[in-house]
């Protein structure tokens, strides 16, 4: 009789096939639009900005806002700007996500599966999940790349896993890479990045901002440990570095009230006060995108120069990079303790 057997057991030839006994990695990202064109901008951001985590509004009065306002006007602008930092190998998010489950697949070697997806848009959690689950993966570690918790980020990706395993009979064991904002490895690679951009410099800045993405005043109120893990990054960096930070919030969206200062408020009032060249970061970003490759280094220098800045810089995002994938590697090896 023909068989396929386990660890344990001899099946006989009629049982479903199963694969089995791997352990898999799923490093998940936000999400960018599958092309930089007003369509495929439309689709990803209807996608995104419906997710109620994100926008914490009643779909009863937020959808007709998102269908009739927003997804006629924003799509348009925001490929524009998505068309600036397009690269051939696709969007800078997904490239170096990409990039990062690469790197790190080499670190894991064979014992560990790694595949990246996209909250919203390609390659999705769910299509990626299942890919892992059929390839034979009984344990999956999740791994929101975002430093600083927020229910509209990593909390969204979480919701996302729980929702594709809904839909599973046999779960593989899930663990979820907790926030990593104040862990050594992440201020260590952070200090060395950032120094290693501030000595590439033809300039010592009068200002060292560290940018993170904004979210609603609210989402504090209401309990959200997102702004407190910013400005917990930033003083254990601060620290580390033995420099003064700016902390600053960028990406507003919306009338609502936003985390402040702003950037791109600081980035005006700067040359005012004398200090007229600045170096600029985005610590709360795991890899570079639409908000740091255009908001913050094509407008935020325009911003600068036309209120009377001289200097700018922008130090890019960890990345791939060497420092990158040994933190990553770090944190993973740490949180899949017993599974390798
Ligand atoms: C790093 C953490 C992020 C938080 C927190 C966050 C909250 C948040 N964002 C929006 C609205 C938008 N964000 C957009 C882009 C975008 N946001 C993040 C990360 C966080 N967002 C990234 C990495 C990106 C870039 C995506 C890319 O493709 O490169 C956009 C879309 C771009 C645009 O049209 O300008 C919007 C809109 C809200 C409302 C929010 C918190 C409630
Ligand atoms: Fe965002
Ligand atoms: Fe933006």
């Amino acid at each position: 009789m023909t068989t396929i057997s386990d660890q344990t057991t001899t099946l006989p030839a009629d049982h479903p096939k199963v694969a089995f006994g791997k352990t898999g990695l799923l490093l998940v990202n936000l999400g960018t639009p599958d092309a930089p064109d007003t369509r495929s901008v439309r689709r990803y951001l209807k996608e995104f900005l419906s997710d109620r985590r994100v926008v914490e509004i009643p779909s009863i009065v937020w959808q007709p806002i998102l269908r009739g306002i927003i997804l006629n006007t924003r799509p348009r602008k925001s490929a524009e700007a998505y068309s600036l930092v397009w690269t051939e190998e696709g969007s800078p998010l997904a490239v170096h996500t990409r990039d990062q489950a690469h790197a790190l697949q080499k670190r894991l070697g064979e014992g560990v599966m790694v595949d990246w997806a996209m909250r919203y848009g390609n390659p999705s959690v769910a299509s990626r999940i299942n890919r892992l689950k059929d390839a034979g993966c009984e344990r999956i570690l999740v791994a929101p790349l975002y430093p600083q918790f927020s229910g509209a980020t990593t909390a969204s990706v979480h919701d996302a896993v729980f929702d594709a395993v809904a839909a599973m009979r046999w779960h593989p064991a899930l663990r979820f890479l907790p926030p990593y904002h104040d862990d050594d490895a992440y201020i260590a690679a952070l200090k060395d990045s950032v120094e290693a951009g501030l000595a590439s410099l033809d300039f010592e800045p009068d200002a060292i901002i560290a940018s993170f993405h904004g979210m609603p005043q609210r989402t504090l109120e209401l309990g959200d440990p997102y702004h407190c893990h910013c400005q917990k990054t930033a003083r254990l960096l601060s620290e580390a570095m033995g420099r003064e930070l700016t902390i600053a919030f960028q990406s507003r969206f919306g009338p609502a009230k936003w985390l402040e200062p702003a950037t791109d408020t600081i980035l005006e009032s700067l040359p005012g006060q004398g200090k007229k060249n600045v170096a600029i970061f985005a610590p709360g970003f795991s890899s570079d995108c639409l908000e740091t490759c255009e908001e913050l280094a094509i407008r935020g220098e325009e911003q600068f120069t036309e209120a009377g800045g001289e200097k700018f810089a922008y130090i890019p995002c960890l990345n791939a990079s060497e420092g990158s994938i040994n933190m990553l590697e770090t944190l993973i090896r740490r949180e899949m303790s017993g599974w390798i």
